[in-house]
């Protein structure tokens, strides 16, 4: 399966749009927003987990051609909370030995937890990791760094920004602090109250 830049083209979800938005490989577009406006929504539909019209394509893929099932693991979705299917931390990596939990502050032996253990800032950066443990090929980032203090925000950000680039990926990165988006992202956009998507200048995105 291919990467490549992430394509939204007239992307309407329940009154919402339509959204156009292209994010080119290796970078990040921030996008904030009024609570309740439709940002998870956004990321849910371009992840096909949302009823919506309109064409999403990643690179030469167009989502259409596609299962959703493959789809997913091409486009990696962080919802703002995340599910947890197993009673272990380390059944929910494909290769935990592989994972080096250090690197986001958390405690090398915290893959050998039960999942019931865990903080809720634990379980944010752990679901980071497991999500990056796939290799997608876009992420879709919902308030990524919502129950983290400054250092462990500092690094969850450096993570991403060194994962899109390594790896060529497009990333949407939905927040509420426009400081953050200004640090992490080439370009910010933001949903206005009737839920027309807009650049930083006030045009509507095209
Ligand atoms: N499955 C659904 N069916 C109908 N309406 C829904 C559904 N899921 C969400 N909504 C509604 O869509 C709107 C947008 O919700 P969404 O979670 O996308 O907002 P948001 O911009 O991410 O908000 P926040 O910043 O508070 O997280 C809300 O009014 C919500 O109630």
């Amino acid at each position: 399966m291919q990467g490549g830049d992430l394509i939204i083209d007239d992307l309407v979800i329940r009154g919402l749009g339509p959204v156009r938005l292209t994010v080119p490989a290796g970078t990040c577009v921030g996008v904030s927003g009024p609570s309740g406006i439709g940002k998870s929504s956004l990321l849910r539909a371009v992840a096909d987990m949302e009823p919506h019209d309109g064409r999403v394509c990643l690179g030469a893929t167009d989502r259409d051609a596609l299962c959703a099932s493959e789809w997913r693991r091409m486009v990696g979705l962080l919802p703002s909370e995340s599910a947890w299917w197993a009673d272990g931390v380390a059944q929910h990596f494909l290769t935990p030995e592989a994972v080096c939990p250090e690197a986001l502050g958390l405690r090398e032996e915290v893959l050998t937890w039960p999942v019931k253990r865990l903080s809720s800032g634990e379980r944010q950066r752990l679901s980071l990791l497991r999500l990056l443990d796939r290799r997608p090929r876009a992420l879709l980032l919902d308030e990524p760094t919502a129950n983290l203090d400054g250092e462990s925000t500092r690094r969850v950000e450096s993570l991403i920004l060194d994962y899109a680039q390594t790896h060529r990926a497009p990333v949407i990165w939905v927040g509420h602090s426009v400081d953050q988006l200004n640090r992490v992202a080439q370009r910010v956009v933001s949903f206005d109250a009737d839920g027309v998507l807009r650049e930083a200048g006030g045009e509507v995105c095209r």
